[in-house]
C-alpha cells in the first residue's frame, strides 16, 4: 500500500531549514514547499491574501495566522499525490493546529542551533530574491561574488539578517515556537537536531528519513520545486 510522506521542518532564522530542505528534496524526491516562497508568489500575483500579507511584511511583522492558513492550506490540499516537506509553516500553535486538521504529519524536524552560529551565518547570507535561492559567502558561495549562479542576476542581503535585528527575531521565534515544539513532542513525531554545522546534522536526518521513506512508492515521490 503506498503511503504519502508528510513532514515539517522548524528552526530559527538561519538554522538551515532551506539548506536542509533542499538536501532532503534532492535525496528523497519529496516536494520542498517553502511558505516564504508561497507568500512571495501571492504578493507578486496580487492575490487577496498576498495583498494582505504584504501590509504586514512591509512593517517587519509576521503574517497573521488566518491569512497564512488561507494561503497555505489550499495549496496543500492540491498535493494529494505528492510527498512533501513544509518549511516555514507552522510558526505558531494556531498554524500547527490548522495544519493538523488538514493532514497527518509523519515527522517534525526541529533545528536547534546556537545563537552565535545563527548570527555568523546570517551576516554572510546572500539571497536571490525572485527564486529564494540562498548562498553563504563561506559555506556555499556563488560562483561569481554577488551574482546568482542560475540567472546571473544580482544577490541581495536582507535588512532583517543584520545581527541587531536578529536578536529580536530570535526572541520572538522562541516565544511562538515553544508551543509548536511541545505540540509535536506530545504527538511523538518531534526529532530535534543540535549542532553548529549542517554537514554534521545532515547524516542524522538522512538516516532518520531512510527509515521512514522506503515504504513510499515511487509514484508518491515528486520533484523538488527548485
Ligand atoms: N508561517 C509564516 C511564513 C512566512 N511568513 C512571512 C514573514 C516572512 O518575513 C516572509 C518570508 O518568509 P521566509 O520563511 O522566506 O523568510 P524569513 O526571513 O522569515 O525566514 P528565515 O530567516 O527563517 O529563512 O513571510 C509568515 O508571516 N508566516
Ligand atoms: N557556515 C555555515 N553556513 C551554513 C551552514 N548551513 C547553512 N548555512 C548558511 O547559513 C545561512 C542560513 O541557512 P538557511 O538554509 O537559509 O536557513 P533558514 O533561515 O533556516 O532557512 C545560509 O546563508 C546558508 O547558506 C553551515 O553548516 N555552516
Amino acid at each position: 500500500m503506498s503511503k504519502l510522506f508528510r513532514a515539517v521542518i522548524m528552526g530559527p532564522p538561519g538554522s538551515g531549514k532551506g539548506t536542509i530542505s533542499e538536501r532532503i528534496a534532492h535525496s528523497f524526491g519529496l516536494k520542498h514547499l517553502s511558505s516564504g516562497d508561497f507568500v512571495r508568489e501571492n504578493i507578486s500575483a496580487k492575490t487577496e491574501a498576498g495583498v494582505l500579507a504584504k501590509t504586514y511584511i512591509k512593517k517587519g511583522l509576521l503574517v497573521p495566522d488566518h491569512v497564512m492558513t488561507r494561503l497555505l492550506l489550499p495549496r496543500l490540499e492540491e498535493m494529494t499525490k505528492c510527498s512533501w516537506l513544509l518549511d516555514g509553516f507552522p510558526r505558531t500553535l494556531a498554524q500547527a493546529e490548522a495544519l493538523n486538521s488538514a493532514c497527518d504529519l509523519d515527522v517534525a524536524i526541529n533545528l536547534n542551533i546556537p545563537l552565535e552560529t545563527l548570527k555568523e551565518r546570517l551576516r554572510h547570507r546572500w539571497i536571490h530574491p525572485s527564486s529564494g535561492r540562498v548562498y553563504n559567502m563561506c559555506f556555499n558561495p556563488p560562483r561569481v561574488q554577488g551574482i546568482d549562479d542560475i540567472t546571473g542576476e544580482p544577490l541581495i542581503q536582507q535588512e532583517d539578517d543584520r545581527p541587531e535585528a536578529l536578536v529580536a527575531r530570535l526572541r520572538h521565534y522562541k516565544d511562538v515556537a515553544k508551543p509548536v515544539i511541545d505540540f509535536y513532542k506530545a504527538k511523538g513525531i518531534l526529532y530535534t537536531y543540535s549542532d553548529t554545522e549542517t554537514d554534521q546534522i545532515w547524516p542524522n536526518i538522512s538516516t532518520l528519513l531512510s527509515t521512514k521513506i522506503p515504504t513510499i512508492q515511487s509514484d508518491a515521490r515528486c520533484a523538488s520545486t527548485h
